[in-house]
């Protein structure tokens, strides 16, 4: 049996699964964590890493390795190879002033979306150059290269400093629809173009491990995904993970001058509109800790109050928000009386202002012309019974759930498989046991929502 390995070094943790090649069945996989925090010691992934690939029982079986990572982290490089300043994440904020000069530098909102197929916030990487030229200018000055974070995971395993086009869609210098860097941008942004990777074919093969085994090109994780579930077009995702993403996979490249939609490539060629919240996952730890529960008890709890919790709404912006973008805003309950001043009430709010954002998603995806077939609900909320019998209520269509899995780091070792073969596309792997939730939808509970959602009181 050909052995292949994908890792999701996402925000929370790193993920390892070893699948067989021909079929896509998981035989090892291991995982550890990441430091909290909106910066990071990209070290850190890399030890992450080794402690991941050891609780999979090592790779040495494996013939070709796949990286997937957490997208538009800042990794700056000296000129000797030396990381400059811990790396900044996608959900780092302090960029938002720097995301707003640039938008207006460069002409306004219309002008980024033409250029790189979206208009940057704090998250992308852009931003975050900006912020380092105006704020550390040592740093800034030290830096001879930039990279994200799946590029320095795979230069960490290859000694090559390469990227692809999913991962360089979400940096804001480098455009889904020429498939060219635009330095222009860069120097904007920095003052100067340091070096970049080079940007590899979806099938290209990175370089090889010291042990020998071939690594593939590396993604983005959301891109990861996309490939770990062989998203169609017609498929919507929606990824319940640290952050909450809905996307779809396009033929043709996406341009939302909103900023709702960021237009990404993807990792098979194609392309993966995209939006994006910081509040997901963390939404429910919160949730949980607020009520001293663990997760079974916090789904139990949402599942014992009605739908649309009596009118009691949360609004869940607890990082800030990037769509909408509020990056200093926080969260807010909003419709307590006596009787929705219970745990269940709490719980449900919970649970459905999370799914409230990532709606609105969907509503900005269908805006851009998306096709909506079957929506996939995929990451670690989606877990949640709670969150799997609820969602149908807020999107208003039936809600898929995959088995539980790793999606992100089985669609990286899907690209390794793919860069294994040669094949002019990637393997298909065959899932059985797909869920459907099906619930009638309560229209009122997302008019209710937008009514709260503006009300919210900044940092
Ligand atoms: N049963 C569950 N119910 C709700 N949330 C859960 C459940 N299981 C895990 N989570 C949450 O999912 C998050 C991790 O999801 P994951 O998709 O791995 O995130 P990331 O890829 O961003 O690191 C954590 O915040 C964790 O607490
Ligand atoms: O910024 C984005 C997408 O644009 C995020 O989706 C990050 O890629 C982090 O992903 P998770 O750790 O939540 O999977």
């Amino acid at each position: 049996m050909t052995l292949v390995a994908g890792v999701d070094s996402s925000t929370q943790s790193c993920k390892v699964v070893v699948a067989d090649a021909e079929t896509g069945a998981v035989v090892r996989a291991g995982q550890a964590p990441h430091p909290d925090g909106t910066e990071a010691d990209p070290a850190a992934w890399w030890d992450a890493l080794g402690r991941a690939t050891e609780a999979a029982g090592g790779l040495d079986d494996v013939a070709a390795i796949g990286v997937a990572a957490q997208q538009h982290g800042m990794v700056c490089r000296s000129e000797t190879g030396e990381v400059v300043r811990p790396a900044l994440l996608w959900n780092d904020t302090r960029s938002a002033g720097a995301a707003g000069d640039l938008v207006e530098e460069f002409g306004g909102p219309a002008k980024w979306a033409d250029a790189v197929g979206s208009v940057p916030v704090a998250s992308f990487t852009v931003t975050k150059l900006r912020w380092l030229a105006r704020n550390e200018p040592e740093a800034a000055a030290r830096t001879a290269s930039v990279c994200l974070p799946h590029d320095y995971l795979t230069w960490r395993l290859t000694g090559e400093f390469v990227t692809d086009r999913g991962d360089a869609s979400g940096t804001g210098y480098w455009s889904p629809a020429t498939g060219e860097y635009r330095p222009d941008l860069l120097e904007l942004a920095l003052g100067r173009v340091p070096e970049l990777p080079r940007v590899l074919g979806p099938a290209e093969a990175a370089g090889r491990t010291p042990s020998g085994a071939l690594v593939s090109a590396g993604t983005g994780d959301n891109m990861g995904a996309a490939l770990g579930l062989g998203l169609r077009p017609g498929d919507v995702a929606v990824s319940l993970g640290t952050s909450g993403t809905v996307f779809t996979s396009a033929e043709q490249a996406c341009a939302d001058p909103a900023g709702d939609v960021a237009g990404f490539a993807d990792a098979t060629g194609r392309f993966l509109p995209l939006v994006c919240t910081l509040n997901a996952a963390r939404v429910l730890d919160a949730a949980a800790a607020l009520l001293g529960a663990d997760h079974q008890e916090v789904s139990r709890l949402a599942l014992s109050a009605p739908p649309g919790a009596d009118g009691l709404v949360l609004v869940p912006y607890l990082e800030g928000e990037r769509t909408p973008n509020r990056p200093d805003a926080t969260g807010s309950v909003h419709g307590l009386r006596l009787a929705t001043s219970t745990p269940a009430h709490l719980a449900r709010a919970a649970i459905e202002g999370m799914l409230c954002g990532l709606a609105d998603g969907l509503d900005a995806l269908l805006a851009q012309g998306a096709r909506v077939d079957r929506v996939l609900l995929i990451g670690g909320a989606a877990r949640s019974e709670a969150v799997r019998r609820i969602a149908p209520t807020i999107f208003g269509r039936p809600v898929l759930v995959p088995p539980t899995g790793e999606y992100v780091a089985e669609g990286a070792a899907v690209q390794a498989a793919w860069a294994l073969s040669g094949a002019a596309e990637p393997p298909r792997w065959e899932r059985a046991g797909l869920e459907t939730y099906e619930a009638d939808a309560v229209p009122a509970i997302r008019e209710r929502y937008a009514e709260a959602r503006d009300h919210i009181l900044s940092r």
